[in-house]
Protein backbone atom coordinates (compact mmCIF):
# COMPACT_ATOMS: atom_id res chain seq x y z
CA UNK A 1 0.00 0.00 0.00
CA UNK A 2 1.28 3.83 -1.17
CA UNK A 3 2.89 6.03 1.53
CA UNK A 4 0.13 8.59 -0.29
CA UNK A 5 -2.75 5.86 1.21
CA UNK A 6 -1.49 5.04 4.36
CA UNK A 7 -1.63 9.04 4.90
CA UNK A 8 -5.00 8.94 3.93
CA UNK A 9 -6.13 6.20 6.77
CA UNK A 10 -7.30 7.36 10.23
CA UNK A 11 -4.48 6.11 12.52
CA UNK A 12 -5.45 3.30 14.75
CA UNK A 13 -3.31 0.64 16.65
CA UNK A 14 -2.95 -2.32 14.45
CA UNK A 15 -2.08 -2.26 10.71
CA UNK A 16 -5.21 -0.99 8.88
CA UNK A 17 -6.22 -3.19 6.10
CA UNK A 18 -3.68 -6.12 6.45
CA UNK A 19 -5.57 -7.87 3.29
CA UNK A 20 -6.37 -4.83 1.15
CA UNK A 21 -9.44 -6.84 -1.00
CA UNK A 22 -10.24 -10.44 -0.05
CA UNK A 23 -8.31 -13.25 -1.73
CA UNK A 24 -10.95 -14.82 -3.89
CA UNK A 25 -11.89 -18.57 -2.28
CA UNK A 26 -12.20 -17.31 1.12
CA UNK A 27 -15.89 -18.45 2.24
CA UNK A 28 -18.33 -14.80 1.98
CA UNK A 29 -20.93 -17.61 2.73
CA UNK A 30 -20.53 -19.15 6.24
CA UNK A 31 -20.89 -22.85 6.56
CA UNK A 32 -20.35 -24.05 2.97
CA UNK A 33 -17.04 -25.92 3.81
CA UNK A 34 -19.08 -29.15 3.82
CA UNK A 35 -19.88 -30.50 0.91
CA UNK A 36 -23.39 -30.80 -0.40
CA UNK A 37 -25.77 -32.83 -2.60
CA UNK A 38 -29.00 -31.57 -3.35
CA UNK A 39 -30.44 -34.47 -4.98
CA UNK A 40 -33.52 -34.10 -7.19
CA UNK A 41 -37.33 -36.31 -6.90
CA UNK A 42 -39.89 -36.10 -8.65
CA UNK A 43 -41.85 -37.67 -11.88
CA UNK A 44 -40.78 -36.34 -15.55
CA UNK A 45 -42.09 -32.55 -16.75
CA UNK A 46 -42.24 -31.83 -12.93
CA UNK A 47 -39.62 -28.46 -13.25
CA UNK A 48 -36.67 -30.93 -11.68
CA UNK A 49 -34.26 -29.35 -14.42
CA UNK A 50 -35.64 -25.87 -14.44
CA UNK A 51 -35.00 -25.98 -10.75
CA UNK A 52 -31.31 -28.07 -11.05
CA UNK A 53 -30.14 -25.12 -13.53
CA UNK A 54 -32.04 -22.13 -11.53
CA UNK A 55 -30.73 -22.87 -7.85
CA UNK A 56 -26.71 -23.91 -9.42
CA UNK A 57 -27.03 -20.19 -11.08
CA UNK A 58 -28.07 -18.13 -8.06
CA UNK A 59 -25.94 -20.23 -5.73
CA UNK A 60 -22.70 -19.65 -7.94
CA UNK A 61 -23.73 -16.03 -8.48
CA UNK A 62 -23.60 -15.45 -4.59
CA UNK A 63 -20.14 -17.21 -4.81
CA UNK A 64 -21.14 -21.30 -3.90
CA UNK A 65 -19.43 -23.42 -6.59
CA UNK A 66 -22.39 -25.60 -7.91
CA UNK A 67 -22.41 -28.21 -10.65
CA UNK A 68 -25.74 -29.52 -11.57
CA UNK A 69 -24.90 -33.70 -12.83
CA UNK A 70 -28.03 -34.47 -15.15
CA UNK A 71 -28.74 -38.17 -15.52
CA UNK A 72 -30.22 -37.34 -19.09
CA UNK A 73 -27.32 -36.49 -20.47
CA UNK A 74 -25.57 -39.36 -19.05
CA UNK A 75 -27.88 -41.96 -20.67
CA UNK A 76 -28.12 -39.68 -23.99
CA UNK A 77 -24.31 -40.33 -23.65
CA UNK A 78 -24.76 -44.11 -23.12
CA UNK A 79 -26.91 -44.97 -25.71
CA UNK A 80 -28.75 -43.93 -28.82
CA UNK A 81 -30.79 -46.59 -27.87
CA UNK A 82 -33.75 -44.11 -27.32
CA UNK A 83 -36.56 -44.67 -29.85
CA UNK A 84 -39.51 -44.13 -27.82
CA UNK A 85 -41.42 -44.11 -24.12
CA UNK A 86 -40.48 -48.11 -24.21
CA UNK A 87 -37.34 -47.33 -22.84
CA UNK A 88 -38.73 -46.25 -19.83
CA UNK A 89 -41.11 -49.47 -19.63
CA UNK A 90 -40.16 -50.81 -15.58
CA UNK A 91 -39.74 -54.21 -17.81
CA UNK A 92 -37.53 -53.10 -19.67
CA UNK A 93 -34.26 -54.91 -18.36
CA UNK A 94 -31.56 -54.16 -21.06
CA UNK A 95 -32.68 -50.29 -20.92
CA UNK A 96 -32.69 -50.37 -17.22
CA UNK A 97 -29.43 -52.09 -16.86
CA UNK A 98 -28.20 -48.43 -18.86
CA UNK A 99 -30.19 -46.39 -16.78
CA UNK A 100 -29.34 -47.75 -13.81
CA UNK A 101 -25.52 -47.83 -14.69
CA UNK A 102 -26.01 -44.17 -15.46
CA UNK A 103 -27.23 -43.34 -12.59
CA UNK A 104 -24.60 -44.50 -10.28
CA UNK A 105 -21.88 -43.12 -13.22
CA UNK A 106 -23.48 -39.86 -11.87
CA UNK A 107 -24.03 -39.98 -8.63
CA UNK A 108 -20.31 -41.34 -8.71
CA UNK A 109 -19.09 -38.38 -10.78
CA UNK A 110 -20.94 -35.42 -8.70
CA UNK A 111 -18.98 -37.45 -5.55
CA UNK A 112 -15.58 -36.87 -7.34
CA UNK A 113 -16.15 -33.24 -8.20
CA UNK A 114 -16.87 -32.30 -4.53
CA UNK A 115 -13.62 -34.45 -3.24
CA UNK A 116 -11.72 -32.76 -6.09
CA UNK A 117 -12.23 -29.64 -4.36
CA UNK A 118 -13.69 -27.77 -7.20
CA UNK A 119 -17.00 -27.11 -5.86
CA UNK A 120 -19.25 -27.11 -2.65
CA UNK A 121 -22.49 -28.03 -4.31
CA UNK A 122 -23.59 -30.48 -6.53
CA UNK A 123 -26.85 -31.29 -7.78
CA UNK A 124 -27.96 -34.39 -8.95
CA UNK A 125 -30.72 -34.01 -11.62
CA UNK A 126 -33.02 -37.48 -11.73
CA UNK A 127 -36.14 -38.81 -11.00
CA UNK A 128 -35.06 -40.62 -7.99
CA UNK A 129 -38.14 -42.00 -7.76
CA UNK A 130 -38.06 -44.70 -5.60
CA UNK A 131 -37.20 -45.23 -1.63
CA UNK A 132 -34.47 -47.85 -2.56
CA UNK A 133 -32.52 -44.85 -5.06
CA UNK A 134 -33.04 -42.28 -2.29
CA UNK A 135 -31.49 -45.25 0.44
CA UNK A 136 -28.73 -45.92 -2.25
CA UNK A 137 -28.18 -42.11 -2.53
CA UNK A 138 -27.81 -41.95 1.00
CA UNK A 139 -25.70 -44.51 1.33
CA UNK A 140 -23.37 -43.60 -0.88
CA UNK A 141 -23.57 -39.64 0.04
CA UNK A 142 -23.75 -39.40 3.62
CA UNK A 143 -22.50 -42.86 5.21
CA UNK A 144 -20.07 -43.27 2.43
CA UNK A 145 -18.80 -39.67 2.05
CA UNK A 146 -19.90 -37.72 4.93
CA UNK A 147 -21.20 -35.18 2.94
CA UNK A 148 -24.94 -33.37 3.53
CA UNK A 149 -27.43 -34.57 1.68
CA UNK A 150 -30.97 -32.62 1.31
CA UNK A 151 -33.58 -34.00 -1.19
CA UNK A 152 -35.92 -31.69 -3.51
CA UNK A 153 -38.82 -32.95 -4.18
CA UNK A 154 -41.38 -31.71 -7.12
CA UNK A 155 -44.83 -32.65 -6.98
CA UNK A 156 -47.19 -31.42 -10.02
CA UNK A 157 -50.68 -32.10 -10.59
CA UNK A 158 -51.92 -29.08 -12.71
CA UNK A 159 -51.84 -30.36 -15.92
CA UNK A 160 -51.28 -26.45 -17.59
CA UNK A 161 -48.08 -26.53 -15.68
CA UNK A 162 -46.99 -29.83 -17.00
CA UNK A 163 -47.93 -28.64 -20.75
CA UNK A 164 -46.09 -26.07 -20.62
CA UNK A 165 -43.26 -28.02 -19.46
CA UNK A 166 -44.05 -29.91 -22.20
CA UNK A 167 -44.07 -27.89 -24.62
CA UNK A 168 -41.56 -25.67 -23.46
CA UNK A 169 -38.58 -27.83 -22.77
CA UNK A 170 -39.49 -31.56 -24.14
CA UNK A 171 -40.38 -30.77 -27.36
CA UNK A 172 -36.61 -28.96 -28.43
CA UNK A 173 -34.78 -31.86 -25.81
CA UNK A 174 -32.37 -34.25 -28.21
CA UNK A 175 -34.76 -37.47 -27.80
CA UNK A 176 -36.76 -35.90 -29.82
CA UNK A 177 -35.08 -34.23 -32.43
CA UNK A 178 -37.01 -33.23 -35.58
CA UNK A 179 -40.09 -35.65 -34.53
CA UNK A 180 -43.65 -33.64 -34.67
CA UNK A 181 -44.79 -31.96 -31.84
CA UNK A 182 -47.99 -34.36 -31.58
CA UNK A 183 -45.97 -37.00 -31.54
CA UNK A 184 -43.22 -35.71 -29.04
CA UNK A 185 -46.63 -35.13 -26.57
CA UNK A 186 -47.84 -37.99 -26.76
CA UNK A 187 -45.41 -40.00 -26.56
CA UNK A 188 -43.78 -38.02 -23.59
CA UNK A 189 -46.93 -38.34 -21.63
CA UNK A 190 -46.80 -42.21 -21.86
CA UNK A 191 -43.16 -41.65 -20.58
CA UNK A 192 -44.65 -40.65 -17.70
CA UNK A 193 -46.90 -43.10 -17.07
CA UNK A 194 -44.02 -45.71 -17.09
CA UNK A 195 -42.65 -43.95 -13.98
CA UNK A 196 -45.65 -43.28 -12.28
CA UNK A 197 -46.56 -47.16 -12.01
CA UNK A 198 -43.58 -47.14 -9.55
CA UNK A 199 -43.37 -43.42 -8.11
CA UNK A 200 -43.05 -43.62 -4.77
CA UNK A 201 -43.00 -39.93 -2.89
CA UNK A 202 -40.39 -39.01 -0.50
CA UNK A 203 -42.08 -40.74 2.92
CA UNK A 204 -42.02 -38.36 6.10
CA UNK A 205 -42.49 -41.63 8.04
CA UNK A 206 -40.45 -44.36 6.32
CA UNK A 207 -37.48 -41.83 5.31
CA UNK A 208 -37.76 -39.24 8.49
CA UNK A 209 -33.49 -39.82 8.37
CA UNK A 210 -33.81 -37.59 5.46
CA UNK A 211 -33.33 -33.80 4.70
CA UNK A 212 -35.94 -32.62 2.19
CA UNK A 213 -38.10 -30.05 1.16
CA UNK A 214 -41.35 -30.82 -0.57
CA UNK A 215 -42.81 -27.95 -3.45
CA UNK A 216 -46.20 -28.11 -4.88
CA UNK A 217 -47.31 -26.94 -8.33
CA UNK A 218 -44.23 -24.79 -8.87
CA UNK A 219 -43.95 -23.21 -5.74
CA UNK A 220 -47.90 -22.29 -4.56
CA UNK A 221 -46.78 -24.66 -1.53
CA UNK A 222 -43.37 -25.38 0.04
CA UNK A 223 -42.92 -28.08 2.64
CA UNK A 224 -39.49 -29.01 4.68
CA UNK A 225 -38.68 -31.61 6.93
CA UNK A 226 -35.39 -31.68 8.76
CA UNK A 227 -33.88 -28.67 7.21
CA UNK A 228 -30.05 -28.75 8.90
CA UNK A 229 -27.88 -25.94 7.99
CA UNK A 230 -27.43 -22.18 6.30
CA UNK A 231 -27.04 -23.59 2.39
CA UNK A 232 -30.07 -25.52 3.12
CA UNK A 233 -32.15 -22.60 4.34
CA UNK A 234 -31.10 -20.69 1.07
CA UNK A 235 -31.95 -22.86 -1.01
CA UNK A 236 -35.43 -23.09 0.65
CA UNK A 237 -36.08 -19.39 0.78
CA UNK A 238 -34.64 -18.88 -2.85
CA UNK A 239 -37.06 -21.77 -3.91
CA UNK A 240 -40.04 -20.21 -2.48
CA UNK A 241 -39.66 -16.85 -4.18
CA UNK A 242 -39.45 -18.19 -7.76
CA UNK A 243 -42.11 -18.60 -9.59
CA UNK A 244 -42.59 -19.21 -13.63
CA UNK A 245 -45.41 -16.52 -14.25
CA UNK A 246 -44.00 -14.92 -18.00
CA UNK A 247 -42.87 -11.27 -17.42
CA UNK A 248 -40.18 -9.21 -18.83
CA UNK A 249 -37.23 -7.62 -16.72
CA UNK A 250 -35.85 -4.20 -17.92
CA UNK A 251 -32.51 -2.84 -17.00
CA UNK A 252 -31.12 0.44 -18.47
CA UNK A 253 -28.36 2.52 -16.77
CA UNK A 254 -29.17 6.34 -15.74
CA UNK A 255 -28.51 8.79 -18.46
CA UNK A 256 -25.05 10.26 -19.51
CA UNK A 257 -24.21 12.44 -16.34
CA UNK A 258 -22.08 15.46 -16.11
CA UNK A 259 -19.06 13.25 -14.18
CA UNK A 260 -19.36 10.55 -17.15
CA UNK A 261 -18.62 13.73 -19.49
CA UNK A 262 -15.85 14.73 -17.34
CA UNK A 263 -14.14 10.87 -16.89
CA UNK A 264 -14.86 11.29 -13.06
CA UNK A 265 -15.82 8.20 -11.40
CA UNK A 266 -18.33 7.76 -8.96
CA UNK A 267 -20.36 10.97 -7.07
CA UNK A 268 -23.89 12.22 -7.49
CA UNK A 269 -23.30 14.51 -10.15
CA UNK A 270 -27.12 15.51 -12.42
CA UNK A 271 -27.53 14.51 -15.81
CA UNK A 272 -25.92 15.93 -19.20
CA UNK A 273 -28.08 17.65 -21.47
CA UNK A 274 -27.91 13.92 -23.98
CA UNK A 275 -29.21 12.73 -20.34
CA UNK A 276 -32.00 14.77 -20.18
CA UNK A 277 -32.63 13.41 -24.07
CA UNK A 278 -32.09 9.65 -23.14
CA UNK A 279 -34.70 10.06 -19.86
CA UNK A 280 -37.28 11.49 -22.17
CA UNK A 281 -36.91 8.52 -25.00
CA UNK A 282 -36.82 5.90 -22.42
CA UNK A 283 -40.32 7.22 -21.29
CA UNK A 284 -41.87 6.93 -24.75
CA UNK A 285 -39.73 3.70 -25.52
CA UNK A 286 -41.66 2.39 -22.63
CA UNK A 287 -45.08 3.51 -22.74
CA UNK A 288 -44.89 1.97 -26.07
CA UNK A 289 -43.93 -1.25 -25.03
CA UNK A 290 -47.41 -1.27 -23.14
CA UNK A 291 -46.26 -3.37 -20.14
CA UNK A 292 -48.68 -4.49 -17.70
CA UNK A 293 -48.47 -3.65 -14.18
CA UNK A 294 -44.57 -2.13 -14.73
CA UNK A 295 -42.72 -0.74 -11.17
CA UNK A 296 -39.50 1.37 -11.75
CA UNK A 297 -36.61 0.39 -9.52
CA UNK A 298 -33.91 3.10 -9.27
CA UNK A 299 -30.73 3.88 -6.97
CA UNK A 300 -30.50 6.90 -4.56
CA UNK A 301 -28.13 8.66 -6.98
CA UNK A 302 -29.70 12.01 -8.69
CA UNK A 303 -28.42 10.49 -12.50
CA UNK A 304 -30.88 7.73 -11.84
CA UNK A 305 -33.80 9.55 -10.38
CA UNK A 306 -33.71 12.01 -12.94
CA UNK A 307 -33.83 9.52 -16.15
CA UNK A 308 -37.11 7.92 -14.54
CA UNK A 309 -38.40 11.64 -13.85
CA UNK A 310 -40.91 10.96 -17.28
CA UNK A 311 -41.86 7.45 -16.84
CA UNK A 312 -45.73 7.11 -15.68
CA UNK A 313 -45.13 3.88 -13.39
CA UNK A 314 -45.11 3.63 -9.42
CA UNK A 315 -41.72 3.84 -8.72
CA UNK A 316 -39.24 2.74 -5.57
CA UNK A 317 -36.17 3.94 -4.34
CA UNK A 318 -33.20 1.44 -3.63
CA UNK A 319 -29.78 2.01 -2.15
CA UNK A 320 -28.97 -1.31 -2.76
CA UNK A 321 -28.78 -0.47 -6.37
CA UNK A 322 -26.44 2.67 -5.73
CA UNK A 323 -23.17 2.47 -7.60
CA UNK A 324 -19.90 0.66 -6.43
CA UNK A 325 -18.04 2.94 -3.32
CA UNK A 326 -15.05 3.67 -4.80
CA UNK A 327 -13.82 4.55 -1.61
CA UNK A 328 -10.72 7.58 -1.51
CA UNK A 329 -10.66 7.19 -5.69
CA UNK A 330 -14.51 8.64 -5.58
CA UNK A 331 -15.23 11.73 -8.04
CA UNK A 332 -11.35 11.40 -9.13
CA UNK A 333 -10.28 10.14 -13.12
CA UNK A 334 -8.80 6.83 -13.86
CA UNK A 335 -5.61 9.19 -15.26
CA UNK A 336 -5.65 10.62 -11.63
CA UNK A 337 -6.20 7.05 -9.90
CA UNK A 338 -2.97 5.78 -11.59
CA UNK A 339 -1.00 8.84 -10.81
CA UNK A 340 -1.73 8.69 -6.77
CA UNK A 341 -2.63 5.41 -6.52
CA UNK A 342 -0.46 3.34 -8.85
CA UNK A 343 -0.64 0.24 -6.33
CA UNK A 344 -4.05 0.23 -6.48
CA UNK A 345 -4.34 0.94 -10.15
CA UNK A 346 -2.48 -2.50 -10.96
CA UNK A 347 -4.14 -4.30 -8.05
CA UNK A 348 -7.30 -4.01 -9.60
CA UNK A 349 -6.77 -5.17 -13.12
CA UNK A 350 -4.90 -8.34 -11.26
CA UNK A 351 -8.40 -9.42 -10.12
CA UNK A 352 -11.15 -7.18 -10.60
CA UNK A 353 -13.97 -9.04 -9.15
CA UNK A 354 -12.17 -9.27 -6.04
CA UNK A 355 -10.66 -5.96 -5.70
CA UNK A 356 -12.07 -3.64 -2.93
CA UNK A 357 -11.28 0.05 -3.61
CA UNK A 358 -9.39 2.05 -0.13
CA UNK A 359 -12.18 2.17 1.87
CA UNK A 360 -14.50 1.30 -0.70
CA UNK A 361 -16.57 -1.78 -1.85
CA UNK A 362 -15.23 -4.42 -4.96
CA UNK A 363 -17.70 -6.40 -7.20
CA UNK A 364 -17.99 -8.88 -4.25
CA UNK A 365 -19.36 -6.89 -1.79
CA UNK A 366 -21.68 -5.71 -4.44
CA UNK A 367 -23.34 -9.21 -5.65
CA UNK A 368 -23.40 -9.90 -1.71
CA UNK A 369 -25.72 -6.19 -1.30
CA UNK A 370 -27.70 -6.87 -4.43
CA UNK A 371 -28.19 -10.32 -3.46
CA UNK A 372 -31.68 -9.31 -1.41
CA UNK A 373 -33.02 -6.99 -4.66
CA UNK A 374 -32.44 -10.49 -6.94
CA UNK A 375 -34.13 -12.07 -4.51
CA UNK A 376 -37.37 -9.58 -4.96
CA UNK A 377 -36.80 -9.39 -8.68
CA UNK A 378 -37.41 -13.08 -8.53
CA UNK A 379 -40.77 -12.62 -7.08
CA UNK A 380 -41.65 -9.74 -8.96
CA UNK A 381 -43.39 -9.50 -12.52
CA UNK A 382 -42.68 -6.77 -15.20
CA UNK A 383 -39.58 -4.57 -13.44
CA UNK A 384 -37.52 -1.91 -14.77
CA UNK A 385 -34.29 -0.99 -13.48
CA UNK A 386 -32.62 1.71 -13.68
CA UNK A 387 -28.96 1.77 -11.90
CA UNK A 388 -25.35 2.25 -12.81
CA UNK A 389 -22.49 0.23 -14.57
CA UNK A 390 -20.86 -1.87 -11.92
CA UNK A 391 -24.41 -2.82 -10.48
CA UNK A 392 -25.95 -3.63 -13.48
CA UNK A 393 -22.88 -5.69 -14.46
CA UNK A 394 -23.83 -7.79 -11.18
CA UNK A 395 -27.56 -8.23 -12.18
CA UNK A 396 -27.09 -9.22 -15.86
CA UNK A 397 -24.49 -12.05 -14.81
CA UNK A 398 -26.80 -13.40 -12.55
CA UNK A 399 -29.10 -13.09 -15.03
CA UNK A 400 -27.17 -14.81 -18.01
CA UNK A 401 -24.63 -17.05 -15.24
CA UNK A 402 -21.82 -15.46 -15.98
CA UNK A 403 -18.51 -16.23 -13.93
CA UNK A 404 -16.92 -13.71 -11.66
CA UNK A 405 -14.51 -13.32 -14.16
CA UNK A 406 -16.61 -12.11 -16.93
CA UNK A 407 -18.51 -10.33 -14.92
CA UNK A 408 -16.41 -6.87 -14.05
CA UNK A 409 -15.72 -6.69 -17.62
CA UNK A 410 -19.20 -7.16 -19.46
CA UNK A 411 -20.41 -4.62 -21.78
CA UNK A 412 -23.20 -2.36 -20.35
CA UNK A 413 -23.01 0.86 -22.10
CA UNK A 414 -25.04 3.89 -21.44
CA UNK A 415 -28.26 5.02 -23.53
CA UNK A 416 -29.03 1.12 -24.13
CA UNK A 417 -31.72 -1.06 -22.65
CA UNK A 418 -31.16 -4.76 -22.10
CA UNK A 419 -34.57 -6.48 -22.21
CA UNK A 420 -34.58 -9.83 -20.47
CA UNK A 421 -37.28 -12.56 -21.48
CA UNK A 422 -37.22 -15.18 -19.05
CA UNK A 423 -37.78 -18.80 -21.34
CA UNK A 424 -37.39 -22.92 -20.72
CA UNK A 425 -34.14 -22.66 -18.73
CA UNK A 426 -32.31 -19.32 -19.40
CA UNK A 427 -33.25 -15.71 -20.62
CA UNK A 428 -33.61 -14.20 -23.65
CA UNK A 429 -31.67 -10.80 -23.95
CA UNK A 430 -32.64 -7.85 -26.35
CA UNK A 431 -29.71 -4.73 -26.08
CA UNK A 432 -31.76 -1.62 -27.44
CA UNK A 433 -29.77 1.20 -28.40
CA UNK A 434 -31.68 4.30 -28.17
CA UNK A 435 -30.49 6.76 -30.43
CA UNK A 436 -28.94 9.64 -28.26
CA UNK A 437 -25.28 9.57 -28.28
CA UNK A 438 -22.98 9.06 -25.03
CA UNK A 439 -19.59 8.78 -23.90
CA UNK A 440 -18.37 5.35 -23.96
CA UNK A 441 -17.39 4.11 -19.98
CA UNK A 442 -16.39 1.10 -21.02
CA UNK A 443 -12.58 -0.51 -20.18
CA UNK A 444 -12.41 -3.44 -21.73
CA UNK A 445 -9.95 -6.82 -19.63
CA UNK A 446 -6.38 -5.36 -20.17
CA UNK A 447 -3.58 -8.09 -21.51
CA UNK A 448 -1.91 -8.96 -18.44
CA UNK A 449 2.01 -9.64 -19.86
O1 LIG B 1 -43.58 -27.67 -10.75
C1 LIG B 1 -43.41 -27.65 -11.99
N1 LIG B 1 -44.08 -28.54 -12.78
C2 LIG B 1 -43.95 -28.55 -14.14
N2 LIG B 1 -43.15 -27.69 -14.81
C3 LIG B 1 -42.45 -26.80 -14.04
C4 LIG B 1 -42.53 -26.74 -12.66
C5 LIG B 1 -41.63 -25.70 -12.25
C6 LIG B 1 -41.29 -25.24 -10.91
C7 LIG B 1 -41.12 -26.14 -9.87
C8 LIG B 1 -40.77 -25.68 -8.60
C9 LIG B 1 -40.59 -24.31 -8.40
CL1 LIG B 1 -40.16 -23.73 -6.82
C10 LIG B 1 -40.76 -23.40 -9.43
C11 LIG B 1 -41.12 -23.87 -10.70
C12 LIG B 1 -41.07 -25.17 -13.40
N3 LIG B 1 -41.59 -25.84 -14.45
C13 LIG B 1 -41.26 -25.56 -15.80
C14 LIG B 1 -42.28 -25.14 -16.67
C15 LIG B 1 -41.97 -24.84 -18.00
C16 LIG B 1 -40.66 -24.95 -18.46
C17 LIG B 1 -39.64 -25.35 -17.57
C18 LIG B 1 -39.95 -25.66 -16.25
Amino acid sequence: MSEELRKLLPPTSETVMTKPFPIRGERTIADCTTPHVIAMVGLPARGKTFISKKLARYLNWIGIATRVFNLGEYRRHATTAYKSHEFFRADNEEAMAIRNRCANQALHDSCEWLLSGQGSIAVFDATNSTRDRRQLIYNIVVKQHGFRLFFVESICDDPQIIEQNILEVKVSSPDYLNMNTELVVRDFLQRIEHYEERYQPIDEVTESHLSFMKVYNAGKKVVVYNNEGHVESRIVYYLMNIHITPRTIYLTRHGESEHNLSGLIGGDSNLSARGHQYGRALSSFISQQHIDGLRVWTSWMKRAIQTVADVKAPQERWKALNEIDAGHCEEMTYEQIKERFPEEFKARDVNKFAYRYPRGESYEDLVARLEPVIMELERQGNVLVVSHQAVLRCLFAYFLDKSADELPYLYVPLHTVIKLTPVAYGCKVEHIKLPIDAVDTHRPKPKIP
